[in-house]
């Protein structure tokens, strides 16, 4: 890796560290981000995730030095990029960017965009210039045939692994992704991800990819950030901010979510469901539960019951809703707050079994979450 002084140092285990220490911004009297602290190890990837309006982009271009924090810190492999008296350019952070529509210049090649990439921009060409470009369109997975074609005669899936390899021809130590995917149809989109985390996990470059795509952040990223109202409410590896979420909101905003008035005492909690095993919580008494829908599995011998009101089909899997009827097997404590004719809804494989009117009986897999009681 080359730093902004020209000099090299892949030993330092430094190297491709980023450190965001209480960063805030406002543009005019808008407080758009207040106090984000974020670490991110060297090679790692970090994904941000977070309603419209949250501040991820901004976070992401404080990072790149495309704007001034107001306060806060940003030091890029030890060394302070932004804050504390530093101010490191973008052009001089070593860091790539790559934006949602990929950003290619239309009026040049395949290969003169990436070539635009190289230090010193050599568009021209040049023998050692072409070998990296075939070297780069190689890492990223696109034929050399493609390097002749302008960015309108490729694919959209083509153009962002074309504007990763512009981005890869700096040797950067940080690679920022601001909704690279979003643009693409579901099945590019997936494809192309792959690709990506692939060649950058490779590469062992230290990635933060902001998107609002749940979905996209818990399967891209060894950690991922949730970003609301311009702080991060969690951040987490992607199984504990899903199945451990910090509060509802996030809980909600990650997946869907079965809400339950419920009861704590030690550690289960009593709801509509019977008897449910909790995660570890300093709650006590009177909470909502939360259970992802998947966790409330179809048992002919489980000891909840249920009929099914209606079906939400989506292909490989429904989600059914169940009205909770009475009956539950003798020995399972049934609950002070069971309210007989709850909704509630599960996710399940086989739409078949879900005709509405059907009794189903469920058990409880797994721990449920315990937040404060609303309101
Ligand atoms: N240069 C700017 N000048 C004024 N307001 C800005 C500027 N950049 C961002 N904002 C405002 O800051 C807020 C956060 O914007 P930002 O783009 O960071 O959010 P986001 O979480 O990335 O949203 P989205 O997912 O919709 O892109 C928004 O209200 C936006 O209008």
């Amino acid at each position: 890796m080359t730093d902004t002084t020209g000099t090299t140092d892949t030993t330092d285990p430094a190297t491709g560290r980023l450190e965001v220490a209480a960063l805030t911004k406002s543009f005019g009297a808008q407080e758009v981000l207040r106090g984000v602290t974020l670490g991110v190890e060297p090679g790692s990837t970090t994904a941000i995730v977070g309603p419209s309006g949250s501040g991820k982009t901004t976070l992401l271009r404080l990072i790149a030095g495309f704007e001034r924090p107001d306060s806060g810190t940003v030091r890029l492999s030890g060394e302070p990029v932004a804050g504390d008296g530093a101010w490191v350019p973008a052009h001089h952070r070593n860091v790539g960017y790559v934006a949602q529509d990929g950003a290619l210049f239309p009026h040049l090649t395949v290969g003169q965009n990436i070539a635009f990439g190289l230090v010193g921009g050599a568009v021209g060409g040049g023998r050692r210039a072409k070998a990296r470009v075939d070297e780069l369109l190689e890492m990223v997975s696109l034929d050399r045939a493609l390097a002749s074609r302008r960015p309108h005669e490729v694919s959209g899936g083509q153009q962002q692994r074309v504007a990763l390899a512009r981005a890869l021809a700096r040797e950067p130590q940080l690679m920022l992704l601001d909704e690279s995917f979003s643009a693409l149809d579901a099945g590019l989109r997936v494809a192309t991800r792959r690709t990506v985390a692939a060649v950058l996990g490779a590469a062992g470059i230290t990635t933060v990819l902001v998107t609002h795509d749940q979905a996209e952040a818990l399967s891209f990223a060894d950690q991922v950030a949730v970003m609301r109202g311009g702080t991060l409410a969690q951040v987490d590896s992607p199984l504990e901010v899903y199945t451990r979420p910090v509060d509802r909101a996030t809980a909600e905003f990650l997946g869907d979510a079965v809400m339950l008035e419920a009861w704590v005492d030690g550690d289960r909690a009593t709801c509509s469901l019977g008897t449910v095993p909790l995660a570890p919580t300093t709650h006590r008494g009177r909470v909502q539960l939360m259970l992802r829908p998947e966790q409330i599995r179809v048992d002919p011998e489980g000891p909840i019951r249920g009929v099914v009101v209606d079906t939400d089909y989506f292909g490989p899997e429904s989600t059914v809703r169940l009205e909770l009827t009475s009956g539950r097997e003798p020995g399972c404590e049934t609950s002070a707050l069971a309210r007989e004719g709850e909704i509630i809804s599960i996710r399940h494989s086989n739409a078949f079994i879900a005709a509405p009117g059907t009794e189903l009986r469920l058990r409880i897999e797994g721990e449920a979450i315990a937040f404060p009681p609303a309101g």
